[in-house]
């Protein structure tokens, strides 16, 4: 009887679901489809994990399904489908998340209103997402949902990469680039290691083209820059939306042609992009496959604008190692990519003609500079894992007592670790991390070269009283890969600090050992978290900016002095 876990991805138009079954370490699909034409013509389909149809039904032309009929019918046979299984929680894709939603959280009343912040910034997608969570809070009140943000993934962007040039306090206040698909790249990061471990440690260009169109630089598996920005509507042109427009042109609209926010909003979101050039469609299949001079404008422009911001974003990353092709334009249109990668060539990129045809993986010659690839995005798996390992953090908070904490958690490449407490017999475990440690690993944690650490030095590290001191371990294969504590050094106030090994580096693990850390110095009062880091220690500073806690930042000599806020 394995606990499942439903995801759920609603769209404007449509909404689509995954149900996972959690055997072991593994979550499995057993079933995903979706109900398309929710106000046009509803249908739904539902898929086996092979891919082959097993329910179907259509409900017409001109019938308002709408998506709380859309709910309706899926929940009874996502639970006639489960049988004796227990459905453990529901996860959601939620677009915006803002400043302070980072990481996926679990839903609450309190939390639904303050995600309704966003609707105006998300206005194809964030109505609809919280309208579902809404909805099933009411028909499943027990069920625990969790909330997954498209956004979450590029706030450790750096602080520039994050800012326009609009008085300081606008960005203070949350008017900044937040950049989206999230969950897409992340996932393409956590595949990338198995693609091309070279490349996934180095500098790639991923191309999320799908009805949002968006591109994401990615530096060691992170995001560094991406297309889109305050809002899903900037960037390249996408179906309906129009990307990046000046400002101006918004002045004008208003100023000369009298019009209205809301008809403004209609025409960037709805209006534009390949179905507002071509005024033929705004699914990309239909304009490949017309002969009329508009369809081909509003392709050649898509390319263009794609060009474009390649070259901006292999700027942001100073080089390329290889472009990633995902979502549905990307992953089924062999013309659209070959063209993308013959205006690359000046960047190195060779394509191999053939292979590209094919669908890759690999789609450039073996002799190609840069190399190309296609590689099938899955937002719902990624949803999937964040609602495990929060549901598995959640449950382990449930002890209270933080000495007893112990949680399964999933790392950014897929992989699951355990974090718990750390025991007095961690003595050796402790020592291997720190024996496993690069000296410039070491430097970064201890600020200085250091060889060896005495007994007293040890033990200081495992005299553990789990209220002025927690610790706690991440776990791997029986072997201690990563520790992070925190000291109480005043009340309400502790200071962090983190080491993982080396060869576990740049997979996430600090920002999970932060996320349970938090959890926990919330329940104990603590309202101040401060870290010291070298300033050069770029990825710790990613970890805390990527936390979505308000934080400050002080510069002094050689060392970023960050204070987090937990209110
Ligand atoms: N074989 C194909 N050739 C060209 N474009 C395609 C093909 N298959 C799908 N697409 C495009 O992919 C888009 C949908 O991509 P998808 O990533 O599913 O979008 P979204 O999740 O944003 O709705 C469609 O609008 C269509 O234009
Ligand atoms: C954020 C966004 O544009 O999402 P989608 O591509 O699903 O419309
Ligand atoms: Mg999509």
């Amino acid at each position: 009887m394995p606990d499942a876990i439903a995801v759920l991805n609603a769209g404007s138009s449509s909404i689509k679901y995954s149900l996972f079954l959690l055997r072991g370490k593994e979550l499995d699909l057993v079933l995903r489809g979706q109900v398309e034409g929710l106000y046009t013509s509803p249908r739904f389909v539902a898929l086996d994990a092979a891919g082959r149809q097993v329910d179907a039904k259509s409900w017409g032309d001109g019938v308002q399904l709408g998506h709380e009929g859309a709910l309706d019918h899926l929940i009874p046979r996502v639970r006639e489908h489960l049988g004796a299984d227990n459905l453990a929680a529901i996860g959601h894709r939620v677009v915006h998340g803002g400043m302070h939603f980072a990481r996926p959280v679990r839903m609450d009343e309190r939390t639904l209103e303050a995600l309704r912040a966003f609707v105006p910034l998300a206005p194809l997608h964030q109505p609809h997402n919280l309208a579902a969570i809404e909805l099933l809070m009411q028909r499943l009140p027990a069920m625990p949902q969790v909330a997954c943000f498209d956004t979450g993934f590029h706030r450790g962007n750096p602080e520039l990469a994050q800012m326009f040039a609009l008085p300081a306090e606008m960005h203070a206040q949350g008017v900044r680039r937040y950049g989206f698909h999230g969950l897409s790249y992340e996932y393409i990061a956590s595949v990338l290691p198995q693609v091309d471990a070279r490349v996934s440690r180095g500098r790639a260009v991923v191309l999320h083209l799908g009805n949002g169109s968006s591109m994401c630089a990615m530096a060691d598996g992170r995001s560094v820059a991406s297309t889109m920005g305050f809002t899903a509507v900037d960037g390249l042109p996408m179906g309906t939306r129009c990307g990046s427009l000046d400002p101006g042109v918004i002045l004008y609209l208003m100023d000369q042609r009298g019009m209205d926010v809301r008809a403004i909003e209609n025409l960037v979101y709805k209006q534009s992009g390949l179905l507002g050039v071509s005024g033929i469609s705004s699914d990309m299949r239909a304009l490949l496959d017309s002969d009329d001079v508009r369809a081909r404008t509003a392709v050649d422009l898509y390319l263009y604008r794609i060009r474009r911001e390649l070259g901006s974003l292999v700027a942001a990353l100073g080089g390329v190692d290889a472009l990633v092709f995902t979502a549905g334009i990307g992953e089924h249109a062999p013309l659209i990519r070959r063209r993308v990668c013959e205006d690359a060539a000046w960047l190195g990129v060779a394509l191999d003609a053939t292979a590209n045809t094919r669908g890759g993986p690999r789609i450039s010659k073996e002799s190609s500079r840069v190399a190309a690839y296609v590689v099938p995005t899955n937002e719902e798996l990624m949803i999937a894992r964040h609602t495990r390992t929060l549901l598995g953090a959640a449950g382990a908070e449930a002890g209270a007592d933080a000495s007893r904490h112990a949680a399964r958690a999933t790392l950014r490449d897929g992989s699951t670790i355990t974090i718990r407490a750390q025991r007095p017999t961690d003595r050796q475990g402790m020592r291997n991390v720190l024996v496993d440690m690069s000296p410039e690993s070491i430097r970064r944690r201890f600020f200085a070269p250091r060889r060896s650490f005495s007994e007293e030095e040890v033990q200081r590290f495992l005299d553990i009283d789990f209220v002025h001191h927690v610790a706690l371990v991440a776990v791997a294969d029986d072997a201690i890969v990563g520790a992070g504590r925190y000291i109480v050094t005043e009340p309400g106030e502790a200071e962090v600090a983190f080491g993982v090994s080396d060869q576990w580096q740049g997979r996430g693990m600090g920002g999970l050992l932060l996320q349970h850390l938090v959890a926990i110095a919330r329940q104990h009062g603590v309202r101040k978290l401060v870290a010291e880091v070298l300033h050069e220690n770029v990825p710790m500073l990613a970890v805390f900016r990527a936390s979505g806690l308000p934080s400050e930042t002080r510069h002094e000599g050689g060392v970023v002095h960050v204070t987090m806020s937990l209110q």
